[in-house]
């Protein structure tokens, strides 16, 4: 089933009001990635044990932490420097990485990740660069990927084709910020065939009983947007996030992350004590990577930034 961009741009709308997905039932997480490529035992042994969203935040939560989940927009500045930050997060610790799909008209962005993704896609990156980039070095992470991408790529290579293509490479995750509810059946179906966990958005404006919808279908985990608005450093994390998380609380038990803002230690910590589950950083990243004045400098900037944050969680 297409949808026209105009139903989608729609979407977004409705998801810069009040989110709008719902539906698919739950399935069992995790899959064993076996790469075409050769690689050291060890990577083949992380790959084999790398879990799927809700079984690493089932891990974290028996451990008492909370998920740290950077985001960064594949090939800025260029793919390589993507390949070498997803290890650089990995090994900083972070929980689950959202890897952003750079797209021509990014609604939900702010500034920075606008900006991201046209330098990516005035590099020419494009998705089956991106897929041939994590064929290579998702055997080598020890935490699962969601991919972040905007409904139209998906639509462009074929719902079930591009479901099947992210699961082959070892994708666990999959997050569609504008995808209109009316239009989610094939998605959510496909998704759930691939064991692909397909994470739903919820925002300060979504009627309750939209949220319980979104909730109870959401795979994963579920996003909380924690301010109106697009994507972008914020002073500060509004303090109705904590309402927000207990109502959302109240009508599930799934793990709830927190997105929009997030750029400090002391925005970490009082996010997690208001008790998300995890929490989600994009545009500082972004921002790091993709305005250094090298590869390099931006992959050690990176690296002490991740701590940072890192370091501010349980
Ligand atoms: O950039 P921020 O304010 O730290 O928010 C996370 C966000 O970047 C990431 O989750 C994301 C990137 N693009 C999006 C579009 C919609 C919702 C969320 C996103």
């Amino acid at each position: 089933m297409a949808i026209s961009l105009k139903s989608a741009a729609a979407g977004f709308l409705q998801f810069k009001n009040h989110n709008t997905f719902s539906s698919p039932s739950r399935f069992p997480s995790g899959k064993t990635f076996v790469s075409s490529k050769r690689f050291t035992p060890m990577a083949a042994i992380a790959t084999a044990q790398t879990l799927g969203l809700s079984d690493t935040f089932s891990k974290l939560k028996k451990q008492g932490k909370v998920a740290f989940i950077p985001y960064i927009t594949a090939g800025d500045p260029d793919l390589s420097t993507t390949a070498e930050a997803l290890k650089v997060l990995d090994s900083c610790g972070s929980d689950i990485i959202e890897l952003g799909v750079p797209y021509s008209d990014p609604l939900a962005d702010g500034p920075v990740i606008q900006a991201a993704a046209t330098r990516s896609l005035a590099k020419g990156t494009n998705f089956n660069a991106i897929l041939s980039m994590l064929k290579e070095v998702v055997p080598q992470l020890s935490c699962p990927i969601a991919l972040f991408t905007y409904y139209n790529p998906i639509l462009k290579r074929g719902v079930e084709q591009f479901m099947c293509t992210v699961k082959d490479i070892g994708v666990h995750g999959l997050v569609v910020p504008d995808v209109p509810l009316e239009e989610t059946e094939i998605l959510r179906r496909e998704a759930l065939k691939n064991k692909i966990e397909l994470v739903l958005l919820t925002t300060p404006t979504t009627p309750k009983d939209r949220m319980k919808a979104i909730v109870e279908a959401s795979e994963g985990f579920v996003y909380l947007v924690s301010s109106i608005g697009v994507t972008g450093t914020r002073v500060s994390v509004s303090d109705r996030v904590q309402t927000l998380l207990s109502d959302i609380k109240e009508v599930t038990t799934k793990p709830v992350a927190v997105g929009f803002g997030i750029s400090k230690p002391e925005h970490v910590k009082q996010v997690a004590g208001w008790g998300a589950d995890g929490v989600i950083v994009g545009s500082a990243m972004v921002k790091l990577l993709g305005e250094a004045k090298s590869p390099e400098e931006g992959l050690k900037e990176l690296e002490s930034f991740t701590k940072s944050l890192k370091s501010a969680l349980p």
